[in-house]
């Protein structure tokens, strides 16, 4: 898969690309991250990117050219998804991760300032939001995005099962873990879990599970 991301603030990325799962990811040839900055597709001597609204009002808007110009670049086709990040946009969440995942390509466009020109949005096939509150760009919100995608292309985790028993993979939040000590400070591990039963320990895990998202997310299980 090919990531890229539309963006004002490229360093931005360096940290949490570079570590972790989507360090190994691409390690391991499965996925690319280009940065481009569309500064450098202005248009303007001056590198303008943004200008101010029509109409009046407070902060300025980001320009059509650079955008449209940086994404002129990219030459990849019609094979791809292109992502505005907007606050105004369809939530992300566990299933549009799992979509995007089988994509061999995706372009985020990460927004800046008070907004984006709405020329732009006839550029893209959606427009996501990571929740409701509004972040200063869009770099952060397409890295979370980026995150929960990755690591559930085949092959980028290592054990496999272990994301597809997350929270929100099997409609549900996930049950407890516990690991050695047996006792710590007076809190014990459930006895089932050191009783070697796996069916036992499958049922305790279903029940915990289901008590957890009734207790935490009970719009879950609507339906
Ligand atoms: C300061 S915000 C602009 C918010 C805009 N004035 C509004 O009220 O909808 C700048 C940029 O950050 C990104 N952004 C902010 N909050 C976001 C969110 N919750 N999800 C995704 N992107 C977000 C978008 O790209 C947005 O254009």
């Amino acid at each position: 898969m090919n990531i890229y991301y539309l963006t004002l603030f490229p360093d931005m990325y360096e940290g949490v690309l570079g570590a972790s799962i989507l360090k190994r990811a691409k390690d391991k040839g499965i996925v690319d991250y280009h940065m481009i900055n569309f500064r450098d597709f202005s248009g303007d001597k001056h590198n303008k990117v943004d200008d101010y609204p029509y109409g009046g009002g407070a902060g300025m808007v980001l320009k059509p050219e650079p955008v449209f110009n940086a994404m002129d670049s990219l030459n990849i086709g019609d094979n791809k998804r292109v992502i505005l990040m907007c606050p105004q946009g369809k939530p992300f969440d566990q299933k549009l991760a799992e979509e995007l995942a089988e994509e061999d390509n995706i372009v985020f466009i990460n927004g800046h300032y008070e907004g984006y020109d709405e020329r732009i949005r006839t550029l893209v096939t959606d427009e996501v939001s990571i929740g409701d509150y509004v972040l200063t760009g869009g770099e952060l919100a397409s890295m979370t995005m980026t995150d929960a995608i990755v690591r559930l292309i085949p092959d980028v985790l290592s054990n496999q099962a272990s994301h597809q028993e997350d929270s929100f993979s099997t409609g549900m939040l996930e049950h407890p873990h516990y690991t050695r000590p047996r006792e710590y400070r007076g809190m014990k591990v459930p006895e089932v879990l050191l009783s070697g039963n796996h069916k036992h320990i499958e049922e305790w895990r279903h029940e915990q599970s289901l008590k957890r998202t009734r207790e935490r997310r009970p719009d879950l299980l609507d339906g």
